[in-house]
């Protein structure tokens, strides 16, 4: 079971444009496009599948809110800040 982080390692840790709330890490990305937000939540939901580790995605009509937890771990891991450096990486 992966190690949750400390507070000082979430902060040290987390992307620029992420936040962390509670339990959490989340980053709102926006878009003109409506599909072009589809397209990026496919391509972070793809990225989720091969690293085995799944987000909360919403999308909205111009935006997409990506929301990391490590749900065996009941809170923030490794997995958490490495993947949402790996979603930035397809914006
Ligand atoms: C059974 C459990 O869902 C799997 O081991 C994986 C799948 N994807 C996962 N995703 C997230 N965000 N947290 C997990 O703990 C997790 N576990």
């Amino acid at each position: 079971m992966p190690n949750r982080l400390d507070d000082d390692e979430i902060d040290r840790r987390l992307p620029d444009d992420w936040e962390r709330e509670g339990d959490e890490i989340v980053r709102v990305y926006t878009f003109d496009d409506y599909l072009d937000g589809v397209t990026f939540a496919t391509q972070v939901a793809e990225v989720a599948d091969e690293e085995f580790h799944h987000p909360e995605i919403r999308i909205r009509y111009d935006e997409v809110e990506v929301r990391l937890t490590s749900h065996e771990a009941g809170g923030i891991t490794d997995a958490d800040v490495r993947l949402a450096g790996l979603f930035d990486a397809e914006r």
